[in-house]
């Protein structure tokens, strides 16, 4: 694994330290000597060397002897919980895990320290409480109660529209769509889900099928629509096919990455009309496919063009904006009876979100352009296009009024079970249907939790089964699981995406590949395990609901040490309220009262747990065995554990001091994974041999060549 710079390491809090409060009473020297053995321990764990069981139980029951000689109620509250713990061991062998008690463990042998399972409820760090601030949050208005019929438009396309069931305009299509059959350039800024996509389609396919001379598809490439994500190419050209249905000669088509390029360049060769692509592809073709030019391009669409302008892209991105106009100026091309000049080629550029980039952009590149921002009370005109967006791409951001925002502070070790106590509260334990986008941070944990949770909460075995830790192919699946991200092959990716559309409900695990533009329908709650790297991200992902006006939900998970966080969102204007950890957990007692019973099996056998945290930790415990039960299991949840280290260190520096490595409790964060330990313990021999090869490198070199960056995490690649 990859570790943190030594200072970090040095620094991990284990959480469990004494409290604010705590610390003052520990004064005296004695105590300091304690708290300073603990550390010491704790950098043993952390390098690798294990510390004995008994060495920290005589740390706990020394500082439970310290706490009961002070009489501050902080200290009350952590004897409370030490004794819960040296009770909590008792009853962990009761339910027949592996014995943790003193002289049980003397008399295992030493490789069996390996499965001891600790306590999920003991030695979490405090829960701090929260001063939200009421916050007066940005609406926009969606419908706008003028007809698409009102407009200019074609009447075959009305009706085109009328058969989608698309009858009133949105706020941001009665005022954009007018500018844009205008020929205007333009940059439209409007909250998620409120029909951007026709915003430009309708104008562009009224555009071209209103042309004096009729289309061809030897026309070639007239539009260009450009998306950050293969998922968004597929829904906008549904959406462009949609409303070409009544002009047949006018051919939309795509090229997207993954996709075989042979096909794409025979579909090029034949001739499309308007082409949606992501940018990487293009670029491709744009220089090696020779019958894909741009001479006679008259509209480029930058969907998401902040995402787009980011790093991650903006070279393809720029390289292809000079391809494009060195095509139209080099050739002296006529274009349905006029020469093709700059000013031909309108461009509109759209996103819920726009940055400075995207500012910067529209003023090189825009010609006169009108500037459409719903938050605003009016648009405007592109004199004073730069001032409008400093206004209002920066600092506020507006999120649908139908959505309802929340958030759930909880440790470490408890993330995962309360992850999977939501998702099995929605569900398997809910009378009504849901469908749940999770948000997860890299490629690695979206297959492992993937696995995980198809091996366990969904899997239903009858009353035959008594361990659900193996036999696989007996189960049934209770409800739709899926994955998307990145690394998927292009038709899994595609099955998935359309398959989670349709579906009425079920769960999508994903990274943030799902988190632009895409339309999801019926889509009611949308969890994010992590934090995303900034606010833009926190509005495109829970925008995948509350969409055209439906109510949704959305779920931020923070750590203890990230409550912070919510001020950053405070200071956008976003205000999220508090649901409590145990309520999500609650469904585990549902869980455990559904789990089949049989005779003459110990685990079947013993009573349901009737209390929130047995329920959890039996919970947890079916997850840690099915993980240590499986080949591959073990290794996958390692490397999912070892990616979400790298990933947290990849947060940018406006957020590092709320998401910093030095806040994570490695050994505590390993529960999440369902692994016993963490993995640097585990693998000592490879950890120390990447430590050795980074001492060879100097520490700026080693964060340059090793460290991904956050955009990189977030996977957005075309192809
Ligand atoms: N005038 C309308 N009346 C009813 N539904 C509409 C209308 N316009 C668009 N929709 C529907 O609203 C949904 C969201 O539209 P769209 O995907 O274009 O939103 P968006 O603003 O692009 O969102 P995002 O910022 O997330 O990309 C789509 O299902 C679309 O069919």
């Amino acid at each position: 694994m990859d570790l943190p710079d030594s200072s970090l390491l040095l620094n991990i809090n284990l959480g469990d330290g004494p409290t604010k409060s705590n610390k003052q009473s520990y004064g005296n020297d004695k105590k300091k000597r304690i708290k300073k053995r603990k550390f010491s321990k704790i950098k043993k764990f952390i390098a690798g060397n294990k510390v004995s069981r008994k060495e920290l139980g005589t740390y706990d029951e020394a500082r439970l002897k310290q706490n009961t000689e002070t009489s501050d109620t902080t200290n009350r509250k952590n004897n409370e919980q030490l004794t819960s713990k040296l009770s909590e061991k008792v009853i962990s062998q009761k339910d027949g895990a592996p014995a943790t008690t003193e002289s049980s463990r003397k008399a295992q042998p030493r490789t069996q320290s390996k499965h001891v399972i600790s306590s999920l409820f003991n030695k979490n760090p405090d829960i701090p409480s929260i001063n939200q601030k009421d916050v007066k949050r940005n609406e926009e208005k969606i419908f706008s109660k003028k007809l698409f019929s009102e407009l200019p438009l074609h009447p075959h396309l009305i009706s085109t529209l009328d058969k989608m069931c698309l009858a009133e305009m949105t706020e941001v299509q009665q005022q954009a769509v007018p500018h844009i059959l205008q020929g205007r350039d333009a940059l439209i800024k409007s909250q998620t889900g409120s029909g951007k996509t026709l915003a430009y389609a309708v104008p562009l396919v009224q555009s071209l099928r209103s042309k004096a001379r009729q289309i061809r598809r030897a026309d070639g490439v007239l539009a260009v629509v450009l998306v950050p994500t293969r998922e968004l190419a597929l829904q906008s050209l549904a959406v462009l096919k949609k409303l070409v249905q009544s002009c047949i000669w006018i051919v939309p088509g795509m090229v997207i990455g993954g996709e075989s390029r042979k096909s794409e360049k025979a579909r090029l060769r034949k001739g499309i009309n308007i082409l949606v692509a992501t940018p990487g592809r293009l670029l491709e073709h744009s220089t090696c496919t020779n019958s894909l030019n741009f001479s006679r391009l008259e509209y480029l669409i930058i969907d998401e063009a902040d995402r787009l302008l980011d790093m991650g892209f903006e070279k393809d991105v720029t390289k292809l904006m000079n391809c494009i106009l060195e095509q139209r100026q080099n050739t002296s091309c006529v274009g349905f009876g006029e020469e093709a000049s700059r000013s031909d080629l309108q461009m509109i550029l759209l996103s819920a979100t726009l940055s400075t980039d995207v500012k910067r952009l529209a003023s090189v590149a825009l010609t006169d352009p009108v500037t459409i921002n719903i938050s605003d009370t009016s648009s405007s005109d592109g004199s004073n296009i730069s001032h409008q967006a400093t206004d209002s791409c920066e600092g506020a951001f507006s999120l649908p009024s139908s959505l309802n925002q929340y958030y759930t502070i909880t440790p470490s070790k408890l993330r995962l079970v309360t992850l999977a106590a939501f998702i099995l509260d929605k569900c398997k334990h809910s009378s009504s249907k849901h469908k749940v986008i999770v948000f997860l941070p890299t490629q690695e944990v979206v297959q492992f939790y993937y696995m995980l949770f198809e091996g366990t909460i969904n899997t239903d075995k009858g009353d035959d089964s008594s361990d659900i830790s193996d036999d696989d192919e007996a189960s049934t699946t209770i409800f739709d699981i899926f994955a998307l991200h990145g690394d998927m092959e292009q038709k899994y990716r595609t099955e998935v995406f359309q398959r989670f559309a349709a579906t009425e409900s079920g769960v999508l695990l994903c990274t943030d590949v799902a988190a632009r533009g895409l339309h999801l329908p019926s889509v009611d709650w949308i969890v994010q395990l992590c934090a995303p790297a900034s606010t833009e991200d926190y509005v495109h992902r829970v925008g995948r609901t509350a969409r055209i006006g439906v109510i949704g939900n959305a779920l931020l998970f923070l750590l203890p040490s990230e409550v912070k966080y919510l001020e950053t969102l405070n200071s956008s204007k976003i205000s999220l309220k508090s649901i409590e950890m145990n309520s999500v957990l609650k469904a585990c007692l549902a869980e455990s009262a559904s789990l089949p019973k049989k005779s003459g099996n110990r685990r079947a056998d013993r009573q349901a747990p009737q209390r929130i945290q047995e329920a959890a930790t039996a919970l947890q415990q079916s997850m840690e065995e099915w993980t240590y039960n499986g080949g591959e299991r073990l290794a996958q949840a390692k490397s999912a554990f070892q990616s979400f280290v790298r990933s947290y260190t990849t947060y940018p520096a406006s957020v590092k001091d709320i998401f910093h490595l030095k806040h994570l409790h490695l050994g505590h964060l390993a529960k999440s994974f369902c692994l016993r330990e963490a993995p640097t313990a585990m693998t000592g021999g490879s950890t120390s041999k990447k430590m050795d090869k980074r001492k060879r490198l100097s520490r700026k070199a080693y964060h340059q060549a090793k460290k991904p960056r956050h955009d990189k995490m977030s996977e957005f690649a075309s192809g």
